[in-house]
């Protein structure tokens, strides 16, 4: 056999591991590193070197895989040899970190904290230090965020079937905790705010580390989704006492009454683990976070996993997209604030009518005031993101510009504040004041800083004249020594009567006054003769040697006073965040409303009467999302009656059928997010409304491999379809799109129909059942609160037409066979699947066991042998 001619591993390599590496034998620089690394074992560390940052041993690996970088080699000792290494330029930093964090990495960046030129003039190794430690649930920098996503770090503390809950979006400031029973709601609490990054607390030996998704630990419980980053921390963080010590002293309070948190000691002891954590990475800067706020699961609708998937709540099944999602089909926010809170909004729709009632009538009140709408989102479109700039001020890394943004924003909010002053609705009542001291602070940023800062602090050019007496007597004094420079070229001319003396300025003198040689004999006495050139000469004067050394120190002091004020100027806004998010939660609100309110114009939607009980009823309703990508008229809409209603007799569950592809999906999907645009307090795609308040939606929707878990379709199907059976309640709204599909005819149809039958009879939820079993329409007949609609299509002698309406009454057929003559199955296979159906349907025993139950009346929950031969 011949060998592989793969390439041969570079010796390098063999120095990856540098524990295995005698420390005495590595450089300088490289024994620093690994002292640095040990700080923090389980980060990729990124170590400046002149104009790189550079990584060694293992992370050069890693970071060189993963971001497709040359990996190549550094010198490591004499008796070492080479070890591995890659590296990034310094200016393209932060779009490698974000790439790495992405991937659910954690980064240490050690940076030079002092001048090399100074360290190299005395012969020694620079300064560094880590100055940046950036975590996926832990970022504050812009680049690294997405405007219009919420970045949640969380912490989980878990004692038998208990646990606690906190999580934060440090860029914005918001804190969160609760506490539950039941491991199961934990896990969907965690998919519905889907953290960045989860603290788990540990004693395991593994402390310290973290899990990228996929990767797993004995430390992480099983339950856990592991599609999530975890971080495994010391457990001592997340005891009772030092949890509370540590909220206390963040928040400066003598106890934790106001935050109402104080029943709930697992909450607390996740909330307090976090903080820590939030401490530990974010060094030297303090992170403005918002008074730790409690909140209930109880009190919103639950999705689950599946059902965020299926109705594709915030992305598509098919590509997980944005494009053609529910919230790509509702947003029409004017700024990121109001971007990231309809997602909140679409991932917790509220239970309480009080709450829908209140957004729905500041929907209707910005529907009716046309020139209030408009003039409105004209507004929000220059607000700037007030929650995010305030937390990078207070975290001391907003820089002039964002000051600016900020201000301006601030400055709006007045402008906001008038336009809406007539408003009767909360939310618009919300913003009919704005305080004071903001609108001060607005303007005083804006009287400092000068109208376009550079990107770049400690360069100077920030500060307007005026704001400070030292920084204009500085800068008088620097611009009176920049004159005297810039005239001294024409004085001397005249003094020395030389006219072709010129001044100059070289790295190794400074300035200096050149005279041709010729003549030389003409410089005055004051002249010191520093350099002689061909052609000329080079002369100092002590006078301009003094002016030269002021410009210089007088430039670095400048720039040193411009940035205290500027820093003093960000930490009076960090002081103020808190205010600052207050009222942008309260923009990002009616940015919401005021996009609802628009779409419910545009596309006719109607507000849907919410009431308690049970009752689901919809004239004339549309897919929200099908219908934009539909040109105008072409959606069909579809009515649905289900559930309790006086003198009505609304069934709880419908069997609908209809052939392939002619919208029995689409009307099941319809029914489900009209019921979650109405619990989000929207405006709906349909005629009229009147819904109940659904405490869950539960979805089955089509036959997907779980490959990831090694599941079959079928037993995803099953268990999605257990979980259903087991926590629906009479107030859900279930929606089964083909059930028992993915096993033997028989075995199928046979579960559906159990399911559907239990369904009816003892969940007695609203359900729709979407099935190609035509069997189950005998259901209807059994059981009263069971109807069956169809997909209507029209038959043509040549092809089925669409008409995609939703009538009472069962379909016979499926046109399985036309719609794989259509797909381009050979005529061969088409005729003779067509004479096989003609067969299985002369002599099926389910159709004839069917018709047999039929005539027994049967009780609600008798059993139906279908099998009986
Ligand atoms: N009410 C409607 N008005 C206009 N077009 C519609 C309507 N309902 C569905 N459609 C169109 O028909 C296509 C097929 O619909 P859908 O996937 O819901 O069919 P289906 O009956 O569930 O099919 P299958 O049984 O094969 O899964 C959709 O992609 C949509 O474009």
């Amino acid at each position: 056999m011949q060998e592989s001619q793969g390439k041969a591993t570079p010796a390098y390599m063999k120095n990856a591991d540098y524990h295995k590496l005698d420390r005495a034998q590595l450089t300088p620089m490289m024994q620093h590193y690994i002292e640095v690394k040990e700080q923090h074992p389980n980060v990729l560390l990124l170590y400046r070197v002149g104009d790189f940052f550079e990584c060694f041993f293992q992370d050069a690996v890693t970071v060189a895989q993963e971001l497709e970088l040359v990996l190549t080699s550094k010198e490591g000792g004499k008796e070492i040899g080479r070890v591995p290494m890659t590296g990034v330029p310094h200016h393209a930093l932060e779009r490698y970190t974000a790439l790495l964090v992405e991937k659910g990495y954690a980064i240490a960046v050690c940076d030079q904290v002092e001048d090399a030129a100074q360290a190299a003039a005395e012969k020694r190794m620079v300064e560094r230090q880590i100055t940046k430690l950036l975590t996926p649930g832990t970022l504050t920098e812009e680049g690294m965020l997405h405007a219009r996503r919420n970045n949640f770090l969380a912490a989980v503390v878990i004692a038998g079937q208990h646990w606690g809950l906190a999580y934060t979006d440090i860029s914005t400031g918001e804190f969160y905790t609760t506490q539950s029973q039941n491991l199961e709601t934990l896990s969907l609490e965690l998919q519905r705010l889907h953290p960045s990054e989860i603290l788990i607390p540990t004693n395991a030996p593994d402390i310290g580390s973290m899990l990228r998704p996929g990767e797993t630990s004995d430390s992480i419980p099983e339950f856990l989704p592991d599609s999530f980053c975890y971080t495994l921390r010391s457990q001592t963080q997340f005891s009772a006492g030092e949890a509370r010590n540590q909220l206390l002293t963040y928040f400066r309070v003598s106890s934790l009454e106001g935050m109402g948190c104080t029943n709930l000691p697992l909450g607390i002891r996740a909330a307090g683990g976090l903080l820590f954590y939030i401490e530990e990475t974010q060094k030297n800067h303090q992170v403005p976070l918002q008074t730790l706020k409690t909140y209930t699961l109880s009190d919103y609708l639950i999705l689950d996993q599946q059902t965020r998937r299926n109705l594709e709540i915030v992305q598509t099944v098919r590509d997980g997209t944005y494009h053609g999602s529910l919230l790509w089909a509702l947003d029409r926010t004017c700024t990121a604030m109001g971007g990231r809170a309809l997602r909140r909004w679409l991932l917790q729709p509220l239970l309480d009518i009080k709450g829908i009632v209140a957004r729905q009538d500041t929907i209707s009140e910005l529907i009716r005031q046309t020139n209030l709408r408009d003039d409105l989102r004209q507004l929000l479109r220059q607000i700037y993101d007030l929650e995010r700039l305030s937390g990078r001020a207070g975290a001391g890394t907003a820089n002039a510009r964002d000051l600016r943004g900020l201000a301006d924003s601030l400055l709006r909010l007045k402008d906001l504040a008038a336009l809406v002053k007539e408003g009767n609705s909360p939310f618009l009542r919300a913003l009919q004041s704005v305080p004071p001291d903001l609108e001060e602070l607005g303007e005083k940023i804006l009287n400092s800083l000068v109208e376009s800062p550079p990107q770049h602090l400690g360069e100077g050019g920030l500060i307007r004249p005026g704001v400070d007496e030292q920084l204009d007597q500085m800068q008088q004094t620097l611009e009176e020594d920049k004159q005297w420079l810039a005239d001294l070229e024409t004085s001397e001319r005249e003094r020395t009567g030389i006219a072709k003396l010129k001044v100059g300025y070289n790295k190794t003198f400074g300035y200096f006054i050149s005279i041709p040689r010729s003549k030389a004999d003409l410089a005055p006495e004051n002249y010191t003769r520093k350099q002689t050139l061909t052609n000329e000469e080079r002369y100092i004067t002590s006078e301009l040697k003094e002016r030269e050394t002021r410009i210089l120190t007088a430039k670095d002091d400048l720039n040193r006073l411009e940035y205290e004020i500027f820093a003093a100027l960000r930490a009076e806004v960090g002081e103020k965040a808190q205010q600052i998010r207050d009222i942008s939660r309260a923009v990002a609100a009616i940015d919401v409303l005021a996009g609802l309110a628009e779409l419910a114009v545009y596309y006719d939607y109607c507000r849907p009467e919410m009431i308690e009980g049970r009752c689901l009823k919809i004239k004339e309703g549309r897919h929200p999302v099908v219908e934009q990508t539909l040109p105008t008229g072409f959606f069909v809409p579809n009515s649905t009656a289900m559930g309790f209603e006086e003198k009505s007799n609304n069934p709880d569950l419908i069997i609908l059928t209809g052939p392939n592809a002619s919208g029995k999906s689409c009307y099941l999907r319809q029914v489900g997010l009209i019921q979650l645009m109405a619990q989000i307090g929207s405006f709906v795609p349909a005629k009229e409304a009147k819904l109940g308040i659904s405490d869950r939606v539960f979805t089955r929707v089509g036959a997907v491999d779980d490959l990831a878990t090694g599941q079959s379709t079928f037993m995803v199907e099953m268990n999605e379809t257990a979980n259903i059976l087991n926590h629906a309640t009479p107030n859900s709204l279930i929606l089964l799109d083909e059930i028992g599909r993915g096993t033997a005819t028989f075995d199928g149809l046979s579960i559906a129909w159990a399911v559907a039958e239990y369904l009816a009879t003892q969940v007695q939820g609203r359900t729709i059942f979407a099935t190609h079993y035509h069997e189950l329409n005998e259901l209807a007949s059994i059981l009263p609160n069971v109807a069956n609609y169809q997909v209507t299509v029209k038959e043509m002698e040549n092809e089925i037409i669409f008409l995609h309406q939703v009538q009472p009454g069962g379909a016979d057929r499926s046109y399985g066979i036309e719609a794989g003559r259509l797909a381009g199955l050979p005529p061969t296979v088409i005729s003779r699947a067509q004479q096989v159906m003609g067969q299985i349907e002369k002599h099926s025993k389910i159709a004839l066991g069917l018709r047999k139950g039929l005539t027994q009346q049967t009780e609600k929950t008798d059993q139906l042998d279908i099998f009986e031969t």
